[in-house]
Order: structure tokens, then C-alpha cells, then sequence
């Protein structure tokens, strides 16, 4: 299939939202180039970058990454997650495709998931047939995509739904991929505790095989597409949902994340609320810089992130502790 570069208007999501982040999205790869005039201005606010460029891609050394558990005496990190968009170079976007070409993208992505071996390995379960009560399961482990967002919604990020549509798992349930939710595909290494090491080795490793069996459409300027121009570059989200309940009661507590480039949502996903003072916080820059500086990025924000917390619990307040967001 041919893409054209379309960018999606009719179905306007950032006017029946006016809350969204971006509010436009790229109907196809080759929108980022025929509607550079429009989307450039946009990636460049919304990304708070002056030129647009991006580095080749760089994972790093996954043998010698130099950090592992961030939470080794498992007090704060309940889970770590790390997440990268991936974009057939052949195939639109989510508006404009129809029925028959989700169906053999899914089909496509399948074969490829399911030809990955060892600790990779596993089973794609599309979400066509899927039983209520695996499907909630899956959604309350943090595992499974749903279609309740309204800025995907009204974009029609929904239709056909649930047509095409799918997750992929290992034998572990610490490898996911989602088929066709907002990206063509969602790679997602995931597992309780702190040790980011194991999970973002794992994804690394899966990444550099799907990209021998699959093109994916990536730009010298914006690194890999997808849908969401806020996902652009490494497309790389590495988050942990972390148990801080002093730290985020405090009235800096976005201003912290903000000093280390961080995000913080509720657990449910983005846009949702906190549940029992755990939060997920994640990098927030993907664009303009690595996949292994991203990683870094947030690796540092959250060890500071645990120190602030910890030394709120010895000294019982903020202020004892010395505006301690400050330190270097
Ligand atoms: N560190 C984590 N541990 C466990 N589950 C997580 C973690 N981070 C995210 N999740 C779960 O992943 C699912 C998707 O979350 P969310 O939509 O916020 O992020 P995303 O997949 O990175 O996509 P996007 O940024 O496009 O919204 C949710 O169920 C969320 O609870």
C-alpha cells in the first residue's frame, strides 16, 4: 500500500478537546513531510525543542548499561515498564485505513511476533473473539490497551474496533506488544519491582529483532513515526509506578518532576488519577535525544525522586528537608 501524507482534520479530536496536548495528528508517515508547514511549528512547541533534529538511534551498551534495580530494598517502585511506538513504513495511520488493512497489517505484525524465540517468545491473542473476563484480567495486570480515550476516539483512532486488534505476550508476561491500539505496534518490556536494567535490556533485544523481520518508517529529523506527534523520535516512554505519597502532597511535587524532566500520571494511564499515592512517572523527552539518554534521564529523575521521598519519611516535611529538589 502507498501512503500519500494526509493529515487528519475531519474528525477534529483537538477541537472536540480542546484539553489535548497536541490536538493534530499525521494520517500517515509521509504527512510529516507533505505538512511540514503545519505539524513542524507543532512538534517543535510541543516537544520544547528550538531546531527539529533527532540522533541516530542508540540503545546504548545492553551488557553494560550501569544500573540495574533502582529500588533494591523494594519500598517504593511497584512496577517498571519501558514502551517504544513502532510504524509500518507501508501502511496509514489509524483514520485511514479500512477494515481489510488493519486485518493484514494484524497479520503481518503476527507473524513476525510470533516467529520471535527464546525468552521472546509467545502468542498473539487478538481482541476479536477475546473472552470478557481474560480481557479484564488483562486490563487490571496494566497488560491490555482499552478504547475508552477521547482524544484517540475523535480521531478515529477506534474505528473498526475491534478489528485488527490484539496483544502479544511471552511465556513470562514481562515481553507485550499491542497490535494496532494508538501505533501500528507498541513494544512493552514490563515487570514488578524496580530493576530497570533487566526490563529495558529486554526490550532493547526485542526492538533489534522485530526490526529483522519488519521496516519501520522512521525520518532523519524525527527519528521513528507514529500516529501522535508527541511520540516521535526514540517514541520511548520508560516508567515506573512508584509509591511516593509525601513527595507528591507536596506543593512542588510538579515542580520536581519538572526540574528533572519528568511526568507523572495516575496508574490507569494517561490522564487518569492517582490511586494511593502511587504514581507513574516517566521521561518526558523522546525526541532530540538517544533511546540509552532517555533512559538515563529518567533513571536519574527517579533515584531522585526515591531520595526525596525516603528523606520526607525520616524527617517527617518538606521544609526539614531542606528544599532538597535543589540539590545537583
Ligand atoms: N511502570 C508501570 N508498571 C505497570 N503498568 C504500567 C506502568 N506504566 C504504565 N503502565 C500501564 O500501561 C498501560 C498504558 O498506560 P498509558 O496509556 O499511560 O501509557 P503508554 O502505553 O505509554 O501510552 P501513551 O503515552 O500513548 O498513553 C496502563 O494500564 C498503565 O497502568
Amino acid at each position: 500500500m502507498e501512503t500519500y501524507g494526509i493529515l487528519w482534520c475531519d474528525k477534529s479530536s483537538g477541537c472536540e478537546n480542546p484539553d489535548s496536548g497536541v490536538g493534530i495528528y499525521a494520517a500517515d508517515p509521509d504527512a510529516y513531510n507533505v505538512f511540514a508547514d503545519v505539524l513542524h511549528p507543532v512538534i517543535k512547541d510541543y516537544h520544547k525543542v528550538s531546531e527539529l533534529k533527532h540522533p541516530s538511534p542508540d540503545f546504548g551498551d545492553i551488557n553494560n548499561l550501569g544500573f540495574d534495580n533502582l529500588d533494591p530494598s523494594n519500598e517504593y517502585i511497584v512496577s517498571t515498564r519501558v514502551r517504544v511506538g513502532r510504524s509500518h513504513d507501508s501502511y496509514g495511520f489509524p483514520p485511514v485505513l479500512d477494515k481489510e488493512q488493519r486485518l493484514s497489517m494484524e497479520q503481518k505484525s503476527r507473524e513476525a511476533l510470533e516467529s520471535l524465540t527464546g525468552e521472546l517468545a509467545g502468542k498473539y491473542h487478538p481482541l476479536l473473539g477475546m473472552d470478557k473476563t481474560t480481557q479484564q484480567q488483562l486490563t487490571d495486570d496494566h497488560f491490555l490497551f482499552n478504547d475508552h480515550d477521547r482524544f484517540l476516539k475523535t480521531c478515529g483512532g477506534y474505528d473498526d474496533w475491534p478489528y485488527g486488534r490484539g496483544i502479544f505476550f511471552n511465556n513470562n508476561k514481562d515481553f507485550l506488544v499491542w497490535v494496532n491500539e494508538e501505533d501500528h505496534l507498541r513494544l512493552i518490556s514490563m515487570q514488578k519491582g524496580g530493576n530497570l536494567g533487566e526490563v529495558y535490556k529486554r526490550l532493547v533485544t526485542a526492538i533489534k529483532e522485530m526490526e529483522k523481520k519488519l521496516t519501520f518508517a522512521h525520518h532523519p529529523k524525527f527519528g521513528y513515526l507514529t500516529f501522535c506527534p508527541s511520540n516521535l523520535g526514540t517514541t520511548l516512554r520508560a516508567s515506573v509506578h512508584i509509591k511516593i505519597p509525601k513527595l507528591a502532597a507536596e506543593p512542588n511535587f510538579k515542580e520536581v518532576c519538572d526540574k528533572w524532566n519528568l511526568q507523572a500520571r495516575g496508574i490507569h494511564g494517561e490522564h487518569t488519577e492517582s490511586v494511593g499515592g502511587v504514581y507513574d512517572i516517566s521521561n518526558k523527552r523522546r525526541l532530540g535525544l538517544s533511546e540509552i539518554e532517555a533512559v538515563q534521564e529518567m533513571r536519574r529523575g527517579v533515584e531522585e525522586i526515591i531520595r526525596l521521598e525516603k528523606s520526607l519519611n525520616n524527617k517527617g516535611g518538606w521544609f526539614s528537608c531542606k528544599f532538597p529538589f535543589f540539590k545537583k
